[in-house]
């Protein structure tokens, strides 16, 4: 039996509903419930439901052997999973954004943003030295109240941007969600894996046409 690690949340759906129409056969428990563990014997698979945000660990330390992660997070967790598929699904991208017609201060401007990793690569890329202010949430808050020059954050439909009068100045990164894998599941299992891969990639070729 394999394990898949499924993220709790917004991909969460999107997710199930993309395996339903591979014709996996998910059960009802997938659609309410509090359970965080959910076995699938008809197909040999068993699911956990974990944060998004932890999805990539439990597959790097092998408790899972698959799993459903967004491009954001596997780009600042830097975990040792291989990345499988893009699925297509939970689209959003990263930008750098901040009030209108402000100009970033000369020294180390601040940056509040829930990726750091990903933030201090960027503007090292660019050349400019920058401080990281992280944040876990409400990253538009920060050049509201003072507390950043700029953040780099999730855009989706952009509504969270224009409720608050801040305005996008780049786009860094766009982001989907990717099937990912533990190395060495995919070596002792590669036939059963390679299965799934095929399922879901007929799915998503199809959608595309
Ligand atoms: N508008 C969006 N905001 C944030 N993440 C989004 C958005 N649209 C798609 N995503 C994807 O969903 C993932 C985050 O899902 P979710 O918001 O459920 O998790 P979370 O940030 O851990 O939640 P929490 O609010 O509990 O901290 C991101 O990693 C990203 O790939
Ligand atoms: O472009 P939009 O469609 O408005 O979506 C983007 C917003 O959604 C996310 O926040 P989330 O709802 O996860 O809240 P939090 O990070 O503040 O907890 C993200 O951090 C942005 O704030």
């Amino acid at each position: 039996m394999l394990t898949i690690a499924m993220p709790k949340g917004r991909i969460f759906e999107e997710a199930v509903g993309l395996m339903r129409e591979a014709d996996f056969q998910l059960p009802e428990e997938f659609n309410e419930g509090r359970k965080l563990i959910i076995e699938v014997p008809n197909e040999q698979l068993r699911f956990i439901l974990a944060k998004p945000t932890d999805v990539a660990t439990y597959v790097e330390h092998g408790v899972a052997d698959l799993g459903i992660a967004g491009k954001d997070v596997l780009l600042e967790e830097d975990r040792v999973v291989y990345e499988l598929v893009d699925l297509k699904i939970s689209e959003c991208y990263l930008a750098v954004a901040g009030l209108p017609n402000t100009e970033m201060s000369t020294v180390a401007p601040r940056i509040a943003t829930k990726y750091p990793r990903i933030a201090t690569n960027y503007f090292r890329e660019q050349g400019e030295q920058v401080e990281i202010i992280p944040l876990n949430g409400s990253i538009e808050l920060a050049p509201l109240i003072g507390l950043a020059d700029r953040i780099v954050d999730i855009v989706s439909t952009g509504r969270t941007l224009v409720e608050n009068g801040l305005v996008e100045y780049e786009k860094m990164i766009e982001v989907t969600s990717r099937l990912i894998v533990n190395p060495v599941s995919y070596r002792i299992h590669d036939e059963r894996i390679e299965e799934i891969v095929d399922r879901l990639s007929a799915v998503i070729e199809r959608k595309e046409m």
